[in-house]
């Protein structure tokens, strides 16, 4: 029959351990209780044994109790009260022990602030230690500064283009690919247009077709430590649809897309900064569609009719009071709420999705406490611009869509031109992501990132006919078959 005693034992305990062996270093010495006499229970009340005895009697699975030897096996058959009285004296024995080692401690501290010498090494370790600490953050913050020098030198905004492969429809319907790249240049691309010229256009970087997830996130993924260092960035997909913005930005669960990659980066660099910087991420999701926000996050429907607005929070930046903000730790946790906010975006809506983290980070050596904000924005498809067939809810839509993406151009040409008035709210999309692109200073070569942009237009030219003269300034946004990150 089992013993019910014995069960609800650790099996340190049920071998019939009461034996401490307490090997202090480096003295070698250990510590028996079962040695102990009356005597040894005075404050030093310690009696050390050569290690190899105590060593061999624990070996062996008994122990002393009192005078009294017991064995580590027992008897089965013993009657349960006789057990119960065995392990209180165990249990009591311990507690003694646990007594001495307490004294033992204090006396330790005790003799080591009665010698002068030790004390002295303590605080020389003591001053050492403040005075590399002050070192490691005057470093950190030189890291920063040239870290992020760096990145504004690169150029605060910074275009991409990314091509797609043709897909089935496309390669059955015999559609050829109109771009050229250069093999040296992994930043020009030339477009074949109607009259077989070609036409070279530069961007900071050009994905290929063949260019997987990985190899674009590599070019964003710089960008990801300085959000850690305190700096808000805005990372958003623009083009028609059906050139790849979701994919790009969202991905499948076979091929995750920048979002993911970036959130994962993030996770592990503040990993990686642990023992120094505590951080802690939220995250938003939001839709801006029509001109009005709605929370992603909000599941129960009653409550999206909340209404949200844009606030002014008193150190300068945009606020939404109200937006959900889910506190994670995971990137698995951020993939799960990013999934059940997408299940309620619009159905098929071509609305801009955004998705915000924040970041709130604190220095564990100097305490200095920052937050930064990362946008990942899904833009609306680019090729309802402008168009006139549309009608009813769709051409209201288009025209808000319009709007929206006139204003993110007007932006980025006064920002670009510097100009003292950067019109930021003209639109809901450019009033969010105001801080984050307008805080940071800019390169003298933004000209040559906003003629880049100009591409969008000509390229559209080139499959759709001559270019179009539009009146409105969208012309500098709109490309096709082109994501720009
Ligand atoms: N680089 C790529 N490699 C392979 N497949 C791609 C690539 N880019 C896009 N696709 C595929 O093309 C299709 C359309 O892409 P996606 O949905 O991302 O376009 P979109 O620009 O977001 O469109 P919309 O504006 O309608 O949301 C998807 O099936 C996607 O898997």
């Amino acid at each position: 029959m089992e013993d019910p005693v014995m069960e609800l034992l650790p099996e340190s305990c049920c071998d019939g351990a009461g034996s401490v062996h307490f090997q202090p270093e480096p003295s070698s010495l250990s510590f028996s209780s079962s040695d102990r006499t009356p005597a040894a229970e005075t404050r030093e009340g310690v009696v050390l044994e050569p290690i190899e005895e105590a060593t061999s009697s624990m070996e062996e699975g008994s122990f002393s109790s009192g005078n009294k030897e017991v064995s580590s096996c027992q008897e089965p058959t013993l009657p349960l009260v006789q057990k119960i009285t065995n392990l209180s004296t165990k249990i009591q024995n311990l507690k003694n022990e646990h007594a001495v080692l307490s004294d033992q401690v204090k006396n330790i501290s005790t003799d080591f602030f009665a010698q002068p010498e030790l004390v002295g090494a303590l605080q020389l370790l003591g001053k050492e230690h403040e005075h590399l600490k002050k070192k490691f953050v005057q470093q950190q913050a030189e890291r920063k500064r040239l870290y992020n020098e760096v990145i504004e030198l690169k150029g605060n905004i910074r275009v991409f283009c990314r091509c797609r492969p043709l897909n089935q429809a496309e390669v059955e319907k015999g559609c050829n690919d109109v771009a050229e790249f250069d093999s040296c240049q992994d930043n020009e691309l030339h477009i074949l247009s109607a009259d077989s010229s070609k036409k070279p256009f530069k961007f900071d970087h050009v994905f290929r077709p063949d260019d997987n997830q990985e190899v674009v996130f590599a070019e964003t993924k710089p960008i990801v430590t300085s959000v850690l260092d305190g700096y808000n960035v805005c990372i958003f997909a623009y083009g028609q649809t059906g050139t790849g913005k979701t994919f790009t930005m969202e991905g499948t669960p076979e091929n995750r897309g920048v979002n993911y990659l970036t959130l994962e980066e993030l996770f592990r660099v503040s990993e990686e900064r642990r023992g120094f910087m505590k951080y802690e991420l939220f995250v938003s999701m939001l839709e801006v569609y029509n001109e009005k926000l709605r929370d992603l996050l909000v599941l129960n429907p009653s409550e999206t009719s909340k209404r949200l607005e844009i606030k002014q929070a008193a150190d300068g930046t945009q606020e939404v009071p109200g937006l959900v903000e889910s506190h994670v730790s995971s990137t698995d946790e951020v993939w799960k709420i990013l999934q059940s906010g997408n299940c309620i975006r619009s159905v098929g809506s071509t609305s801009a999705n955004e998705q915000s983290s924040r970041s709130h980070w604190e220095s564990l050596i100097d305490g200095q406490k920052t937050r930064s904000h990362l946008w990942l924005v899904d833009l609306a498809g680019s090729e309802r611009v402008g168009k006139i067939e549309v009608e009813g809810e769709r051409l209201k839509e288009s025209q808000f869509i319009n709007k929206s993406l006139s204003a993110l151009g007007d932006v980025i040409s006064a920002l670009a031109s510097k100009s003292s008035h950067v019109p930021y709210r003209n639109s809901k999309l450019t009033h969010l992501l105001q801080n984050s692109l307008g805080e940071p200073l800019f390169p003298s070569d933004l000209g040559e990132t906003l003629c880049s942009l100009n591409f969008a237009t000509r390229v559209r030219g080139v499959e759709t006919g001559p270019a179009r003269k539009h009146s409105d300034h969208n012309e500098l946004l709109k490309y096709k078959q082109m994501v720009l990150l």
